[in-house]
């Protein structure tokens, strides 16, 4: 797609931002992953401490999406680590957003995607299965649903109700 600027999106689209259809999320996450800007739909997941359906969805093919993940900002294992990024770049995911921690901070500062997430952490989670897909979630203060669009550069994240046109 072509280039954009969170910034510019605000300024073009203030009525959107006030109807609530445009939303800016907390400015709380660390910015990772080679691609420092991606858009694209949302894929939504909630799960705490443990990251089975994240690696079950990212072994699915991304095709442009992104991966949004409310861990309900648990500060004490990782969701997402090197291979994982490794394995959301071969299958064409353009990024992933944690309300949550990451680890391999190394490696997933090499993947060709854009990750997002509060903090790093160098234990891994649970491996038992447990979560929901494609449920809306509070992810950064805002309530996010399943196939809204997200927009990600330097200056923060956006979530819009429908792709913008940019
Ligand atoms: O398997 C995990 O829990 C996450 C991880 O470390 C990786 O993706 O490399």
């Amino acid at each position: 797609m072509s280039s954009f600027s969170t910034a510019e999106v605000c300024d073009a689209h203030a009525s959107h931002l006030a109807s609530g259809d445009l939303r800016a999320l907390q400015p709380i996450f660390k910015i990772y992953g080679q691609c420092r800007a991606f858009s694209g739909p949302i894929v939504t997941l909630k799960v705490f401490e443990d990251n089975v359906l994240v690696r079950e969805q990212l072994e699915s093919k991304g095709e442009g999406r992104v991966l949004v993940i409310d861990g309900g900002a648990s500060m004490r294992c990782a969701l997402v680590g090197g291979n994982l990024g490794q394995l959301a770049q071969n299958n064409g995911w353009v990024g992933i957003v944690v309300n949550g921690c990451i680890r391999d901070v190394d490696e997933i500062n090499g993947c060709d995607i854009g990750v997002r997430a509060l903090a790093s952490h160098p234990q891994k989670s649970y491996k038992r299965g447990n979560g929901e897909k494609g449920v809306s979630v509070h992810v950064g203060g805002m309530l996010i649903h399943d196939g809204e669009w997200l927009y990600a550069d330097s200056d923060g994240i956006l979530v819009s109700k429908t792709e913008l046109s940019l």
